[in-house]
C-alpha cells in the first residue's frame, strides 16, 4: 500500500506525511515456543497539512498508539517513510532527532501519569525549555510557563501547586500546554478526553480548537470514540489490524461510510442519527490476535457481507475523491447494485 493521500481542501503543504508506515514487534512466547512476530502497524499511508485534525480510530488492539509513537519519534518505523514538514525523519537519531523532538509533541489520556507528581505545575511547563537549551533564562522560562499556564484557562496564582492539587480537566490543560511549550507543529493527541467526566470533554476539545487556530497545530487524534471525531475531525482514518479500513474526509466517512467495519462502529455510536442506530450492527467475535492475522481482507472473519474473495485476496485502500476503503465490495456496484458473488 504506497498511495499517500490528500483529502482536497483549503489545506496547504503537508507538516506531516507518512508512506507506508509499519511496524513490527519481535514477541517471545515463552521459553519453548518459537519466537513470534507482531505486525502492530502494518501500513499506513496519509498526509497532514497545518490547522487540520485527522482523527486515527479503531478498537483496542488496532494499532493506533504504535502508530502514535511512530509519529512522534518515540519508536522508528520497521519500514515506510515518515516526512516532517518536508524532511525525511525516517529512523533518525542522535542529535537530528533530538532536533526534531520539539516540532512534534504528544498528549496522553492520564494527564496524572504524564505529570511528576513532585514538580509544581511551572516547573512541569518550564522543564522542556530547560532541556532543550532553548537559551532562554530563568525570567523568561518563568514568564512563558506563566503566559501559557494563563492560555490554557489556569490562574496564574496556581503556578506553583502540584498536579494533585488539581482536578482531572485541569490536568489535562496543564498537560496540553506543557506540550506547547516548544511551539511545536504536530500533536498527537491519545485518547485525550476519553479519562474525563463528560462535562468536561467539550471545555477540553473547545480549548483544543482555539490553540490548534492560535498556533497553526495539526492534530492526529487517537480516539475510539466517534461521536467527538466527527466534531473536532477534518479526515477520519480507520484501522483494523494495524491496517486502513477506511480514510476520508469526516462528512464522506460519516455521510457515506463504506466499509462493513466502519458502518459497525457507527451503528454502535450513540449520536443523533436515529436511522443509523435502528440498523446496529453486531460483529461476529473479538478482535483476532495481530499474532496470528485472518489471510485475505483481515477483517473477513467478522464481516457480514464477506464473499469467496475476501478470505483468500487482500483489499488495498482505493476510492475517489480522497475517500479510500479497503473493501472489496466497496468497490464500483455491478449494474445489479451488488458485487458479484457478495453474499450480502
Ligand atoms: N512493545 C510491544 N511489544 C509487543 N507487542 C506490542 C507492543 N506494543 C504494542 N503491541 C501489540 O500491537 C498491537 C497494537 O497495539 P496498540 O497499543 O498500538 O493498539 P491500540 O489500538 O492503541 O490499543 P489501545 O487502545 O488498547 O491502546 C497489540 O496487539 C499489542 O499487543
Amino acid at each position: 500500500m504506497t498511495n499517500t493521500r490528500t483529502i482536497p481542501s483549503a489545506a496547504g503543504a503537508p507538516v506531516l506525511e507518512a508512506v507506508d508506515l509499519q511496524r513490527t514487534y519481535s514477541v517471545n512466547r515463552g521459553l519453548f515456543a518459537p519466537t513470534g512476530s507482531v505486525k502492530a502497524v502494518a501500513g499506513i499511508s496519509f498526509t497532514l497539512a497545518p490547522k487540520q485534525t485527522l482523527a486515527i480510530v479503531g478498537e483496542s488492539g488496532s494499532g493506533k498508539s504504535t502508530l502514535g509513537r511512530m509519529l512522534t519519534l518515540i519508536e522508528p518505523p520497521t519500514s515506510g517513510r515518515l516526512m516532517i514538514e518536508g524532511r525525511d525523519v525516517t529512523g533518525i537519531a542522535g542529535a537530528s532527532l533530538k532536533a526534531m523532538r520539539p516540532t512534534v509533541q504528544m498528549v496522553f489520556q492520564n494527564p496524572y501519569g504524564s505529570l511528576n507528581p513532585r514538580q509544581t505545575i511551572r516547573a512541569a511547563l518550564e522543564e522542556p525549555l530547560l532541556v532543550n537549551n532553548t537559551g532562554m533564562s530563568a525570567a523568561e522560562r518563568r514568564e512563558a510557563a506563566i503566559a501559557m499556564i494563563a492560555r490554557v484557562g489556569l490562574r496564574p496564582e496556581f503556578a506553583d501547586r502540584y498536579p494533585h492539587m488539581f482536578s482531572g480537566g485541569q490536568r489535562q490543560r496543564i498537560a496540553i500546554a506543557r506540550a506547547l511549550m516548544l511551539r511545536p507543529k504536530i500533536v498527537v493527541l491519545d485518547e485525550p478526553v476519553s479519562a474525563l467526566d463528560v462535562s468536561v470533554r467539550a471545555q477540553i476539545l473547545n480549548l483544543l480548537g482555539e490553540l490548534q487556530d492560535e498556533f497553526g497545530l495539526a492534530y492526529v487524534f487517537i480516539s475510539h470514540d466517534l461521536s467527538v471525531v466527527r466534531h473536532i475531525a477534518d479526515e477520519v482514518l480507520v484501522m483494523y489490524l494495524g491496517r486502513v479500513a477506511e480514510h476520508g474526509s469526516t462528512e464522506a466517512v460519516f455521510a457515506d461510510p463504506r466499509h462493513p467495519y466502519t458502518r459497525a462502529l457507527l451503528s454502535a455510536t450513540p449520536m443523533a442519527d436515529p436511522e443509523r442506530r435502528k440498523e446496529r450492527i453486531i460483529l461476529k467475535g473479538e478482535l483476532p490476535s495481530p499474532f496470528n492475522p485472518p489471510s485475505g481482507c483481515v477483517f473477513n472473519p467478522r464481516c457480514p457481507i464477506a464473499f469467496d474473495r475476501c478470505p483468500t485476496e487482500r483489499p488495498e485502500p482505493g476510492g475517489e475523491n480522497g475517500h479510500l476503503t479497503a473493501c472489496f465490495a466497496a468497490e464500483p456496484v455491478l449494474a445489479s447494485g451488488r458485487k458479484e458473488g457478495a453474499a450480502a
